[in-house]
């Protein structure tokens, strides 16, 4: 299927294999509904899915008995079949009359799947029929039997396959109508339909629970994804002649300026020291000295952009930024608004994601006195 300038792509489904009975993984529930590093393992691969940006719909194929997993998930479920290819099958003929245009079709067993390995499926299939991850294999390989080895195999061009496979929708669905069954996965149907596929780069944590031991490798793999990690800022500057303030990127008609090398923007210095500090990379004094005359009179966005690169090139994106802002004078109450604009701009975050908010110190203190204006920050950073 082709796309030309005048027919806009129509989105990208995907759709989660989930109906195998995990017989190789050992007695107790279906290994897609235990339990793991706090959600279930069908949980964590639905969310990998879920909040990629990319992604359109997605789509679980559950097995039958499964009805009351079934029902627990915020998406959609169809039933599957007897084999992995009669239930990707029954996924696909669900989605054939919703006009996407690419699906990726993945196990519900690889709960490590990435945001990159996701990516890069998709980018693949702007130049090709279908792309699949894959590892290339760098053990020595040997036939066996009886617990001997009977022979060798050269590993040369040999790629240990993975999920998600993605294709273009009607190719693959196609193909899978054309196919007698009995296929390891959707490559291998694509092929027999003489659809090209590309590889693309695999990841070792994107493996398949398949047997007991897995569980545990794969629990490893999914609370180092769960790195969320929380950091403070607090920031002083005094006030000398003037009349504006700027706080949060906001200028502010007042009796008094700050005093600062920069621009005194003490609010969002308090921010960006947050995000450093989530990152355990100092403070803004740090990666811009005061001794530095280049940052006389600066911007202080260029600071709290820095930090959010910084967090970025770190692979965090940022969740949530709170500031208070402590003062008599100015009120913060009628700026608030313009100041969460102007902060989530700088941070490309959404507004929702960015709190400023401000508290008097009841006339105590070097705040109570109106000799300077203190802020707090507290911002999370999550592993994108
Ligand atoms: N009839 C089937 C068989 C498998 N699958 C899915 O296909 C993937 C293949 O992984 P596999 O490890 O083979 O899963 P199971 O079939 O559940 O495991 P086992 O072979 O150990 O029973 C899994 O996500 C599984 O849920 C499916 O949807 N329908
Ligand atoms: C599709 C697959 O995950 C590719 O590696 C795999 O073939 C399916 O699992 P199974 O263990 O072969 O059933």
């Amino acid at each position: 299927m082709t796309n030309t300038p005048h027919t806009p792509p129509r989105g990208t489904a995907a759709l989660i294999v989930a109906a195998g009975r995990g017989t190789r993984a050992g007695a107790g529930l279906p290994k897609q509904w235990r339990p793991l590093a706090g959600q279930r393992v069908a949980d964590w691969t639905i969310a990998a899915f879920v909040a990629h940006p990319d992604i359109d719909h997605v789509l679980v194929v559950t097995h039958p008995e499964d009805d009351a997993f079934a029902q627990s998930l915020d998406v959609p479920t169809v039933h599957g079949g007897d084999t992995r290819d009669a239930s990707v099958r029954a996924g696909l003929e669900a989605l054939a009359l919703s006009g996407f245009d690419k699906v990726l079709i993945h196990d519900v067993a690889r709960a490590g799947v990435s945001k990159q390995v996701i990516s890069d499926v998709i980018a693949a299939l702007d130049h090709t029929d279908g792309a699949a991850p894959a590892l290339a294999v760098t053990d020595a390989l040997w036939h066996g039997a009886d617990q001997r080895v009977t022979g060798t195999q050269d590993r040369e061009g040999l790629y240990r396959a993975q999920t998600p496979q993605g294709f273009c929708f009607e190719a693959i669905l196609v193909a899978h109508r054309a196919h007698k069954g009995g296929a390891a996965d959707d490559v291998a149907v694509a092929r027999a339909a003489n659809l090209a596929v590309a590889i693309v780069d695999g990841h070792e944590d994107n493996f398949k629970i398949t047997t007991p031991d897995d569980f545990a490798r794969m629990e490893k793999v999914l609370r180092h994804h769960m790195d969320i990690r929380l950091g403070n800022g607090f920031d002083v500057h005094a006030f000398e002649d003037g009349d504006h303030v700027t706080l949060c990127g906001v200028d502010i008609a007042h009796t008094h300026a700050l005093k600062g090398h920069s621009d005194a923007d003490v609010g969002m210095h308090a921010v960006t020291d947050a995000i450093y500090g989530a990152l355990a990379e100092g403070d803004i004094g740090r990666h811009f000295p005061p001794s530095e005359m280049e940052w006389k009179d600066a911007d202080s966005a260029i600071f709290l952009e820095h930090a959010v690169t910084l967090a970025t090139q770190k692979g965090y994106r940022i969740g949530n930024v709170d500031c208070t802002l402590i003062c008599e004078r100015p009120k913060i109450g009628p700026h608030a608004s313009a100041m969460m604009t102007r902060m989530s701009e700088i941070m490309g975050l959404e507004t929702n994601q960015v709190s400023i908010k401000a508290t008097t110190s009841e006339r105590l203190g070097f705040t109570g006195r109106e000799e300077g204006i203190a802020a707090l920050a507290t911002a999370t950073l999550i592993k994108a």
